[in-house]
C-alpha cells in the first residue's frame, strides 16, 4: 500500500499543478496571438476580454472600468502583443495610453519577468505631469501582476533613487532623468529590456530631447520592441524608425497624413484680435464663462505669471490657477490635481500641459497666443473633447497671423470657424492694469518681462509666414499691459550673422523644450553659460508605487537671453537694482546685495536678468557666445594632438566598458541562479508565502527582507507594515490604491517611509 503523502508534499504538488496551469494558459494565449490576423480578426474584437491577454490584466482593466476597446486600442494592441514595433497615431483623447500599457504589461508576463530581472520596460514621457498620469494608469491596471514599477522625473536624492531604480521592472519617466539613471545607476541592468515606449513620440524626439533619447537608446538592447504613440507624428519619428525600429507597423494614420484630425466632438473657433486687445478679450471671455472649466494657453511662463497676477487682483469671479515649467514640483502637482478636480476653474498655462494630460471635462481651450504649428494646435485643443465628450476651443489670431495659420491648419483638414467679437460685450481692463502697474512695481516688472517674453516667443518661431515680429504694435501692446512705455528690445547678432543665429536657434529650441524643467544635454555647450546663471535644483519624484515629494526651487527662465532689454529712455544700470528687484524679505534683500557685490567684482555685465525672487543675475553673454562660436574655428596643432589622444582613450574606454559589462552580466547571472534556486527550495519546503511584490503593492516586503546597507533591518519593520501584513493579499491592494488627492499622496508617502 502506498504511503500517504505528507502535508508539504501535497502543497508542493498543488503548486506545481498551478504553475503548469498557468503555463498552459500562457501557451494558449501565445497561440491565439500567433494566429491573429488583423484583416480577418480585427472586426471580431470589441472588448478587452476578446483580446488574448491574461486574467490578471483583464481584472485590473475591469476594476478600472475599462471594458470596451477604442479604435486605436483595437488596432494596435493585438499587433503589439505579437511583439512588433508600432507607430500608433490617433486623435487626442482616444485612449493611446492603454494601447501601449496593455501590451507592455503582457509582454513582461509572457517573458516571465520577475523582480530579479531588472529593467524590462521603459516608458518615456516628455513631461513630468504626463509621466505621473501614465504611472497612475499603470498602477491601476497592473496591480495583479508581480512587477515593480517606478516613476522618475527628476532627481535630488540620487543615492536613494539609484538604489531603487535598479530594482524596477518598469520605469516611467522623463528623458533627462531616465538618461541620467542609465548613465549613473550602478546596478541598473538593461539586458532584459523587452519594451521601449515613447509616448508623445514626436515631442520626445524633437531637438530638445534628442541627446537624451539617443543616450537612452544606446543603453538598450537592439532586440527590444519599440512602441511610439502620438496624435501627431513628425520627421523625427521617421528618423527614429529608420534608426531603431524593425518594420514598424504604422497604425491609425496613412503615411501622407501625419497629423490626425481633431476630435469630432470638438467645436473649434477663432477670433481676429489686435495684439493690444488680447487681454481685454480674454477678460471678457472669462467673465462671460464663469460656470466653465477653461484652459488658457500662452506662449511663455512670464505671460502666464503676469496675466495670473493681474487677473487675480481684478477678481473675475472664477478660481484662477497657473502652471508652467520651472515651477516648484509640489505646486505643479497640486495645481494639476486642483484643476482636475475643479468643476469651474480657469488655468493659465504654457505648452507644458499641451500634451497628453487628461484633465476631466474641460469646456473651453483658449489659445491667447498663436500655436507654433498645426501639431501644437492639435495637442492644445485636444485637452478638451476627450473620449467622445463635448468641448470647444477658441484661438486668438492677430491680423498678421490669420492667413498663415489658417492655411497651415487647412493642410491638416482643420478648419476652425470664425467668431465675431461683439464690441459691446468686450470690456477694456487697460485702466485697471495701468493702475496696477503704477501702484505695484512688482506687477510692472512682471509686465515688462511678459512683454519681452512675448516678443522673444515670436522671434524664435520658424514659420515666418505666420509670425511677423515687424508687424507687432510694440507701443500699443505695452500700453495694453499697463506699462508706461515699450521696453527697448535689441535682437542680438546681425541679420547675416549665420553662426550666431544658429547658436541662438539651437538655444531657443532648447529653451522651449526645457519648459518642463528637465535638463537637456543637447545644448550643453551653448547652455553652459546660462546654466551658470540659471542653475536649477531639480526636483525628484522617484516612486515605486508612491510619490516622494521633495522641495525644489524653480528658477527663472531665460526669457531675456535672446534679446537685450533696457528701458526705452535710459540704460539699465546697477544703481537701479534696489528699485527693480524689490526683495520682499530680508533674506532676499541680503541675497540681492551679495549678488550685487559679486557682479561688481566681475566688471560690467552685458545685461541683468531678474529671477522669480527678484534677485539680479549678471549675464556676460556676448563674449561667451563669441567664444562658443570661435570654438568651431580651425584647430591648432596642439588641439589636433589632444583630439587624437582623446580618441585613443575613448576607444580604450569602450573596450574596458564592454569587459566590465560582461563581467557584471556574468555576476548577475550567477546571482540570479542562486536566488532562483533558493526560491525554488523555499517554495518547495513548506508554508506558502503570500506574493507581495506587485505593481500595486510593490516591493515593500522584498525591501524589508533584503535591506541594503542604509536601509532598516528586517526586525525594524514599521508598525503599520506589520498590521497591514496581517490582512489578506486583496486587502493590501485596496489599502495601497493610487492616492487621489495631494494630501492622500503625502500621507501615503509618510506612511511608506515609516514616519
Ligand atoms: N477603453 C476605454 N474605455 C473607457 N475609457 C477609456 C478607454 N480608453 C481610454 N479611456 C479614457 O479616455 C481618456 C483619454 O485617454 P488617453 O489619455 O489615453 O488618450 P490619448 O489618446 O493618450 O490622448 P492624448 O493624445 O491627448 O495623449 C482617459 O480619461 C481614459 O481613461
Amino acid at each position: 500500500m502506498a504511503k500517504p503523502k505528507g502535508k508539504k508534499a501535497v502543497k508542493s504538488s498543488s503548486r506545481k499543478e498551478s504553475r503548469q496551469k498557468q503555463q498552459q494558459e500562457l501557451d494558449k494565449l501565445q497561440e491565439r496571438i500567433n494566429n491573429y490576423d488583423p484583416k480577418v480578426d480585427e472586426s471580431s474584437i470589441s472588448q478587452f476580454s476578446d483580446l488574448p491577454i491574461t486574467q490578471n490584466t483583464l481584472q485590473g482593466l475591469k476594476e478600472a472600468n475599462f471594458v470596451s476597446l477604442t479604435d486605436i486600442q483595437r488596432k494596435t494592441i493585438p499587433i503589439a502583443l505579437k511583439g512588433e514595433d508600432v507607430m500608433g497615431t490617433a486623435r487626442t483623447g482616444s485612449g493611446k495610453t492603454l494601447a501601449f500599457l496593455v501590451p507592455t504589461i503582457e509582454s513582461l508576463i509572457r517573458n516571465k519577468i520577475t523582480e530579479f530581472d531588472g529593467l524590462a520596460a521603459l516608458i518615456v514621457s516628455p513631461t513630468r505631469e504626463l509621466a505621473v498620469q501614465i504611472f497612475e494608469v499603470l498602477t491601476k491596471i497592473g496591480k495583479y501582476n508581480q512587477f515593480s514599477a517606478g516613476l522618475v522625473t527628476g532627481g535630488k536624492d540620487v543615492k536613494y533613487e539609484k538604489e531603487r531604480v535598479s530594482r524596477m521592472n518598469i520605469l516611467v519617466g522623463t528623458p533627462g532623468r531616465i538618461s541620467q539613471h542609465l548613465n549613473e545607476a550602478v546596478g541598473m541592468e538593461t539586458s532584459n529590456l523587452q519594451v521601449l515606449v515613447l509616448d508623445e513620440a514626436d515631442r520626445c524626439l524633437d531637438m530638445g530631447f534628442k541627446k537624451q533619447i539617443d543616450n537612452i537608446l544606446g543603453h538598450l538592447p537592439p532586440t527590444r520592441q519599440t512602441l511610439l504613440f502620438s496624435a501627431t507624428q513628425s520627421d523625427n519619428v521617421k528618423d527614429l524608425a529608420r534608426l531603431s525600429l524593425t518594420n514598424p507597423q504604422r497604425i491609425g494614420v496613412s503615411s501622407d497624413q501625419e497629423i490626425s484630425a481633431t476630435p469630432e466632438s470638438l467645436e473649434q473657433y477663432y477670433v481676429k484680435v489686435p495684439l493690444d486687445e488680447k487681454l481685454d478679450v480674454l477678460w471678457s471671455f472669462i467673465k462671460s464663462h464663469l460656470k466653465s472649466k477653461i484652459l488658457v494657453f500662452f506662449s511663455s511662463s512670464k505671460q502666464v505669471q503676469y496675466t495670473y497676477e493681474t487677473f487675480r487682483t481684478l477678481q473675475p469671479g472664477i478660481s484662477l490657477l497657473k502652471l508652467y515649467g520651472r515651477h516648484k514640483q509640489t505646486s505643479r502637482l497640486e495645481t494639476t490635481m486642483k484643476f482636475s478636480q475643479a468643476q469651474y476653474a480657469c488655468l493659465f498655462a504654457t505648452d507644458i500641459v499641451a500634451r497628453g494630460l487628461d484633465f476631466p471635462a474641460i469646456d473651453w481651450v483658449v489659445q491667447v497666443d498663436c500655436p507654433e504649428d498645426a501639431a501644437t494646435y492639435v495637442h492644445r485643443v485636444g485637452r478638451s473633447a476627450r473620449f467622445g465628450r463635448q468641448g470647444k476651443s477658441l484661438m486668438m489670431l492677430l491680423p498678421s497671423e490669420e492667413e498663415g495659420m489658417l492655411k497651415r491648419l487647412k493642410i491638416h483638414k482643420i478648419d476652425p470657424k470664425f467668431m465675431n467679437i461683439k464690441q459691446k460685450s468686450k470690456k477694456s481692463i487697460r485702466p485697471q492694469l495701468q493702475s496696477l502697474c503704477f501702484k505695484d512695481p512688482t506687477i510692472k516688472n512682471l509686465g515688462q518681462r511678459a512683454f519681452i517674453s512675448y516678443f522673444r516667443s515670436v522671434h524664435i518661431q520658424k514659420d515666418k509666414d505666420i509670425f511677423k515680429i515687424d508687424e507687432l504694435p510694440a507701443e500699443k501692446f505695452a500700453a495694453s499691459l499697463g506699462l508706461p512705455g515699450a521696453p527697448k528690445i535689441k535682437i542680438k547678432g546681425g541679420a547675416d550673422n549665420k553662426e550666431k543665429k544658429n547658436a541662438s536657434r539651437k538655444l531657443l529650441a532648447l529653451a522651449k523644450a526645457d519648459d518642463d524643467g528637465e535638463t537637456k544635454d543637447e545644448s550643453s555647450k551653448v547652455r553652459t553659460k546660462y546654466d551658470r546663471m540659471f542653475e536649477r535644483k531639480n526636483q525628484t519624484i522617484l516612486s515605486d508605487h508612491y510619490l516622494k515629494m521633495t522641495d525644489a526651487k524653480g528658477d527663472d527662465d531665460s526669457d531675456d537671453d535672446f534679446m537685450k532689454v533696457t528701458r526705452k529712455d535710459h540704460e539699465l544700470n546697477e544703481d537701479e537694482l534696489p528699485d527693480l528687484t524689490l526683495p520682499n524679505s530680508k533674506r532676499q534683500a541680503k541675497k540681492a546685495l551679495s549678488k550685487k557685490a559679486s557682479i561688481a567684482s566681475k566688471g560690467n555685465p552685458s545685461k541683468l536678468v531678474f529671477d522669480d525672487e527678484g534677485v539680479p543675475h549678471a549675464i556676460y553673454e556676448l563674449e561667451e557666445e563669441e567664444d562658443f562660436i570661435k570654438a568651431g574655428d580651425a584647430k591648432t596643432q596642439k588641439e589636433d594632438f589632444v583630439a587624437r589622444e582623446r580618441e585613443v582613450m575613448k576607444e580604450t574606454d569602450e573596450v574596458d566598458k564592454e569587459v566590465a559589462r560582461q563581467k557584471r552580466q556574468e555576476k548577475k547571472r550567477k546571482r540570479k541562479e542562486i536566488e532562483r534556486r533558493a526560491r525554488e527550495e523555499e517554495l518547495g519546503s513548506g508554508d506558502e508565502e503570500p506574493v507581495v511584490a506587485t505593481l500595486g503593492g510593490i516591493d515593500l516586503e522584498r525591501d524589508m527582507e533584503q535591506p541594503s546597507s542604509d536601509e532598516e533591518p528586517v526586525s525594524k519593520k514599521p508598525k503599520w507594515f506589520e498590521e497591514e501584513n496581517k490582512k489578506t493579499k486583496k486587502d493590501e491592494f485596496v489599502e495601497y490604491e493610487q492616492p487621489e488627492t495631494l494630501e492622500d499622496l503625502e500621507s501615503l508617502t509618510a506612511k511608506l517611509l515609516g514616519n
